[in-house]
């Protein structure tokens, strides 16, 4: 999958930038897409039966199925794409937002000069972004029942054998 256009034509020779800057950029794309886990241990929560169903049935496309939500896939990309097309503007000395299409085409004439195009940021949290959150979402849940203990022991029991096994407290000093 290529994503043309994320940088203008031709070489600036800023090899050392470039490369230090990627790192930057990966290391946020990894932290975002990592989040999934929070995402996911939320959707276990309020999921619990469903989905420890689908865990115990090893049933990684249902889990998909069940985390996926179509309406907030929509507002994230909508809202990438106005944040791109905000935060993306060049500004002149004076304040003024400059206008002129950008090196990368992303703004039609006239209009603010954006440093990449909106739709493009779009397609990349699309495309990229969030199938592999929701690759990492489906990954941890797999793994979330590892080590539960089977539904037989009662949470009274696990209190008292967990008291148990305390050391006793010290006694007071008189
Ligand atoms: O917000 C959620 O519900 C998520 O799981 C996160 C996310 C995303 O990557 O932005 C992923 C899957 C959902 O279909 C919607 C959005």
């Amino acid at each position: 999958m290529t994503h043309a256009g994320l940088t203008a034509p031709g070489d600036d020779f800023n090899y050392g930038s470039s490369a230090t800057l990627d790192v930057t950029c990966l290391q946020a794309l990894s932290k975002r897409i990592h989040y999934g886990k929070f995402v996911a241990e939320a959707k276990f929560l309020a999921k619990p039966e469903e989905y420890s169903a689908l865990i115990r049935s090893r049933d990684a496309a249902g889990i998909m199925k069940l985390l996926t939500d179509r309406e907030v896939e929509r507002s994230v990309v909508e809202r990438v794409r106005r944040k791109a097309a905000t935060f993306g503007q060049d500004i002149t000395e004076n304040g003024a937002v400059s206008v002129g299409t950008g090196a990368n085409g992303g703004t039609p004439e006239g209009g603010p000069r954006l440093k990449v195009s909106p739709d493009l940021v779009a397609r990349v949290y699309e495309d990229i972004v969030m199938p592999l959150t929701k690759d990492v979402e489906v990954m941890y849940l797999l793994r979330r029942l590892d080590g539960v203990q089977p539904p037989a022991v009662s949470s009274a029991t696990t209190t008292v054998a967990f008291e148990a096994s305390q050391p006793a407290a010290a006694a007071p000093a008189r």
